[in-house]
């Protein structure tokens, strides 16, 4: 602030001591032009742009610092004070206006993110003591008054409340959480004590995973960002470039040659792309998407065609056991305990469905003694009795077992349960479509994206879920690694692919595809290898986040091509001899922060009007007034991401 008041002056001083310099040869004009107060302004003043300028020359790179560095030299030593010191004056305005955006930005999505309570209510032998959340562990027993911010990630396991869930899922509607209900940490109580079995502390909920990778992504660079400040790079040549020309055709006219150089911005593409792409990973984390670094960001905003998981993602993944049919001389119950036993050590929902309805019959699953998993076709097991194999007709024809019933009148998933050879009979597994799948696949089809189903389970089930969603292209039967091969192709005919999964079987297949998104209730090995993690189930956030990508593209693009219009237009404008310096520098600066704001708006909470708002209110901090014109046009209907 001080140097700009002071290079101001000094600008001044210069202007009102020299008001008419034009038709002194430039060695008088050198004498007569300079004076102390212009040499402390340019020392003063210039110094962090000749630092810079001077670390780009040791570090052998093209930067708008050394351009700008070299046209305020050039002017100077032409004895063009007053240029000099106003082109520094303005860059040093840009960058203080410059600086307070990037960083309102980032301080904007850190503020989504306010910090988890430092102390919490802990149930310790019956009593409620308060600790540091330092002393809470996995299994703590946590106590969350109303009005408080829930601590941990886990099981409520006793109370019930009404609990606003909009910082971590994106959910505007407080949920109901009863026992058995599952609270996130950052979360805020709203109605009834509830206690909380810890599960997940710090760092390891999803609200510390938001945290890590917004930092991760502020760390990280997408592609399009090196593009960025390569192009920033290739301006300051082209901009030296023509203005070497102009000084040669204009057989030496420093005005427009400095011009020239001073015109070219481009730190609206440097520093503004790196901010969308904050922006859109913070905006999407508010949505409940976390996007685990800027390329994928990037990635998404191209997808073209979205292939969808059936079994937890279309559909709830809590299936149900709908019938149960045994082979003659065998019981429901012997059935179902042969069926439980060997699904007692299952991830898969198939599995859980058997289980549960094997308990509601009152039946325990026996001891095993082996257990191995055959994604995408299921499960052989040994008990005290021998091997027990459950899983689908080919899975049952690969075990030695004989034909398997024809399909009956049920609709559902068949899963055959065989003991060594002979098949005990099979349940019908009935899963209920997701009603916002629907929805989200209307979304992404109006976006032009070619949306299909890939499934394990049978073309039958497979055809009957797509049916009702409005989804055409259809493979069942899949193995994992069909699954990954038919990805494998769809990249190969030159498309970019989302694939949205959740079960160990889509793992491969999500590691594969241009970008992989993990259901939030899905296993740890789809978390894990997927590029997106979904906080909640809603394959709408998915949909949202899709949009938010190719917005955060388009932001991206318009202040490149506006960069670079503005660049040429400027340039050929000061070589027509049209603008001066100073001109040039108001253009160069006035234009690279419209783009900078530009990309502010992708910053959760903020919109271009808030954007000129927080310039109103930092203008109105040096003591002038003019920003309160520009605060007042803020639009009556703002929205939020949803
Ligand atoms: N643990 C299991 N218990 C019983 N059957 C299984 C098990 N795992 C797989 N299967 C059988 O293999 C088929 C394919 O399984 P997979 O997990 O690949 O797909 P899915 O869950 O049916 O559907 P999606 O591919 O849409 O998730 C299932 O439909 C089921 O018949
Ligand atoms: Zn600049």
């Amino acid at each position: 602030m001080f140097r700009i008041a002071l290079t101001g002056l000094c600008a001044l001083a210069v202007w009102l001591g020299f008001p008419d310099h034009s038709y002194i040869s430039f060695a008088d004009q050198f004498y007569l032009n300079f004076s102390w107060y212009a040499l402390i302004g340019l020392v003063i003043g210039g110094w962090p742009l000749f630092e810079e300028a001077w670390e780009s020359i040791r570090k052998r790179r093209m930067t708008m610092e050394l351009s700008m560095g070299i046209a305020v030299l050039a002017a100077a030593y032409t004895g063009y004070f007053f240029v000099a010191l106003i082109i520094t004056f303005f860059v040093l305005i840009a960058e203080v206006l410059e600086g307070m955006t990037l960083e309102r930005g980032r301080r904007a999505i850190r503020d989504l993110m306010a910090l988890l309570p430092s102390e919490v209510q802990l149930r310790r032998d019956g009593q409620v003591v308060t600790a540091g959340i330092g002393e809470v562990t996995p299994g703590t027993l946590v106590v969350v008054a109303p009005g408080a911010r829930v601590p941990v990630d886990g099981p409520v396991v006793s109370g019930n409340s009404f609990v606003d869930e909009s910082r971590i899922t994106g959910e505007s509607m407080p949920v109901e959480k009863i026992a058995g209900s599952y609270a996130y940490a950052g979360t805020v109580n709203q109605s009834g004590a509830i206690e909380i079995r810890a599960e997940r502390v710090g760092r390891a909920t999803s609200y510390g995973q938001i945290l890590e990778t917004v930092e991760e992504a502020e760390r990280s660079r997408a592609p399009v960002q090196r593009l960025a400040d390569r192009l920033a790079g290739y301006i300051v040549y082209v901009a030296l470039g023509f203005a070497a020309f102009e000084y040669w055709i204009t057989g030496g006219d420093v005005n427009s040659t400095i011009a020239v150089i001073v015109v070219a911005g481009a730190c609206g593409v440097a520093a503004g792309t790196p901010l969308a792409i904050l922006g859109g990973i913070g905006r999407a984390a508010q949505m409940g998407a976390i996007i685990k670094g800027g390329v994928h960001l990037e990635t998404l905003g191209k997808v073209d065609t979205v292939v969808l998981d059936k079994t937890g993602t279309l559909t709830f993944g809590r299936p149900e056991v709908s019938h149960v049919l045994p082979a003659e001389g065998i019981t429901a119950d012997e059935l179902l305990r042969a069926a439980a036993t060997a699904e007692a050590l299952s991830e898969h929902p198939l599995g859980k469905a058997i289980i549960a309805e094997a308990a509601s019959h009152g039946v325990t699953p026996l001891p095993v003694s082996g257990f191995s998993y055959e994604p995408g076709r299921g499960i052989k097991a040994s008990d005290a009795e021998g091997a027990i194999y459950v899983g689908n007709a080919a899975w049952m024809t690969a075990n030695g077992v004989g034909a398997v019933p024809e399909e009956g009148a049920f609709v559902g998933t068949r899963v055959f349960i065989a003991r060594e050879g002979r098949l005990l009979g099979h349940v019908v597994v009935e899963d209920k479509v997701r009603p916002e799948a629907r929805q989200a696949v209307e979304k992404l089809r109006g976006m032009n994206i070619d949306v299909q189903l890939l499934t394990g389970d049978t073309a039958q089930v497979a055809r009957r879920v797509a049916a009702d969603l409005g989804i055409t292209a259809v493979e069942a039967g899949l193995l994992p690694t069909e699954k990954l091969q038919r990805i494998k192709a769809i990249k190969a005919s030159g498309r970019t692919v989302a694939m949205v999964g959740d079960g160990v079987n889509d793992a491969p297949a999500l590691a594969t595809a241009s970008v992989g998104i993990a259901m939030g209730s899905g296993t740890e090995v789809a978390r894990e290898k997927a590029d997106i993690v979904l906080l909640g189930n809603d394959l709408m956030r998915f949909a949202e986040t899709v949009h938010l990508a190719r917005r955060t593209r388009k932001i991206i693009w318009f202040n490149f091509a506006g960069t670079v219009t503005v660049d040429i237009l400027g340039i050929a404008a000061a070589m027509a001899g049209w603008i001066g310096p100073v001109e040039a520098a108001m253009i160069h600066t006035g234009s690279e922060l419209a783009f900078i704001l530009n990309s502010a708006r992708l910053v959760p909470g903020q919109t271009m009007a808030n954007g000129f708002k927080s310039f109103g209110k930092s203008i109105q901090g040096w003591g002038s007034g003019s920003g309160a014109g520009l605060a007042s046009k803020r639009p009556a209907a703002e929205h939020g991401p949803h």
